[in-house]
């Protein structure tokens, strides 16, 4: 190995009960909310083909003019509880808040720059409020942070000049500054997802990401923080020189899933998505294929069955209220997680081979597997392969848990669970009790057999 200073501290995945918790959250919510929400992809009657909070990037406004938006930021219609009730109402376990896009404008207070809600028509601070009514529905909290700023004057993408180092290190004492004073000022929040970090100039704050990000750990013992933050010796981002995962976990799944368990390198992840292609701030248009409640319930299965968490996008509108497609489909989804939830929370990777029907989770520390289901074959018959020396003690339906199916035995370590045609086209989940004949892997079946 290449020796580093500013590579992972850390080698497997962390062991204690925050990221316990973390890991098995299952399903989560993504808010993207700001300045870019007013204008929502248009402007003057003209789209803007970009990403909704990316508008500020387009020649189609002046950047003053969007600049100005800040004493356009009114939403009378931000009810935080209500949004936090949607959120519990889908089985969101945590959700990660866009405390400062790119565009620099910061939904807290900030004493650290004027660009602030407190500088706006609306005044009051944002993320205290929604930090508390996420809390209080018992879901935890994730402060997404961008360090590209494009409000601050220090900001640089690279460095060329002595006058470009100079600036960049107020920058760099700004951000600081700006990180420890969500931590103080939020404790309750558990993590932090980065953003705006692929630049030349911060590629090179190796030493200065790795000092920042040891003191906010001694600050807020046990706090979340993912492989976005920190480049390495060498500029090498999310995975250091050497291969291994920077930060407590991936962040690398921005609107694409893994498709095997290779694939994932044996660290923890979450995938973001948004729910048009790629719009993550309000944008008025939603052109191009929405997803649906099943492919969006689908995602989330998949993510689990790879041991990861799956985070759906919401893009507040100008106003604060929630566009009716996206409570359409958090009330969908919630529908699918009331009953069938079990298979999504606390489960992992179950270490069983893919079949075509769909995903196999398992029960982290026990050996129920879930089974759930998207493609039912025409032969009716589930397809099961166990590793050594295990078999079936039952199969269940999710829903009805007290009728056992049908289990056929085709060879060793092959089995086909039959079940009754169903009147929805609905997912829906199996429920396995494994049992391992001694001499097995005792556990759940975390590990790639
Ligand atoms: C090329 C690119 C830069 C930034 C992004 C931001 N990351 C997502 C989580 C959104 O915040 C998007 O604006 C996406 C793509």
């Amino acid at each position: 190995t290449i020796p580093l200073k500013h590579g992972a501290h850390r080698i497997d995945k962390r062991t204690d009960s925050v990221m316990a918790k973390w890991r098995g959250y299952g399903l989560g919510q993504f808010i993207h909310w700001g300045l870019y929400a007013i204008p929502g992809g248009e402007w003057n009657g003209k789209t803007y083909n970009g990403a909704a909070e990316w508008i500020r990037s387009w020649n189609g406004i002046p950047k003053s003019t969007y600049d100005s938006l800040i004493y356009k930021f009114n939403p009378t219609k931000f009810n935080p509880e209500s949004w936090a009730k949607t959120a519990k109402q889908m089985g969101a376990k945590y959700v990660t808040i866009t405390t400062k896009h790119h565009d620099g404008f910061c939904l807290w207070p900030s004493k650290y720059t004027k660009y602030t809600v407190a500088n706006s028509p609306y005044k009051k601070d944002i993320i205290g409020p929604l930090v508390n009514a996420y809390n209080k529905e018992g879901i935890d909290v994730i402060l997404y942070f961008s360090i590209m700023d494009w409000n601050q004057p220090g900001w640089r993408y690279e460095i060329k000049t002595k006058e470009d180092s100079i600036a960049f290190e107020g920058f760099k004492k700004f951000t600081r500054n700006q990180l420890l004073e969500l931590l103080n000022k939020y404790p309750t929040a558990k993590g932090l997802w980065f953003d705006g970090t692929w630049d030349k100039s911060w590629v090179k704050q190796a030493a200065f990401a790795d000092e920042l990000e040891k003191e906010m750990r001694a600050l807020r013992p046990g706090l979340i923080i993912g492989s976005r933050f920190r480049p390495d010796d060498f500029g090498k981002r999310h995975n250091d020189s050497n291969g291994r995962l920077m930060g407590d976990y991936e962040q690398g799944w921005e609107r694409k899933i893994p498709n095997k368990i290779e694939d994932v390198h044996g660290n923890d992840w979450d995938c973001v998505m948004t729910v048009p292609e790629n719009q993550w701030g309000y944008n008025k248009a939603w052109n191009g294929h929405i997803k649906t409640v099943n492919e969006l319930i689908e995602m989330t299965a998949k993510c689990v069955s790879l041991g990861g968490n799956f985070v759906l996008n919401f893009g507040p509108k100008g106003d604060g209220s929630i566009r009716k497609e996206e409570i359409d489909l958090a009330a969908g989804i919630g529908n699918w997680m009331r009953v069938n939830n079990e298979a999504i929370y606390n489960c992992q990777y179950a270490g069983l081979e893919k079949q075509d029907w769909g995903y196999f989770t398992g029960k982290t520390g026990s050996n129920k597997v879930y089974m759930i289901i998207f493609n039912v074959p025409v032969s009716g018959a589930f397809r099961v392969k166990l590793p050594a020396k295990t078999s079936i003690t039952t199969a269940s339906l999710l829903e009805q848990p007290n009728t056992t199916l049908k289990v056929e035995e085709i060879s060793e370590n092959q089995y086909f669970i039959h079940t009754s045609a169903r009147a929805d086209n609905k997912p829906f989940v199996i429920v396995l009790d494994l049992n391992k004949k001694a001499g097995n892997a005792s556990g759940t079946y975390e590990k790639a057999k």
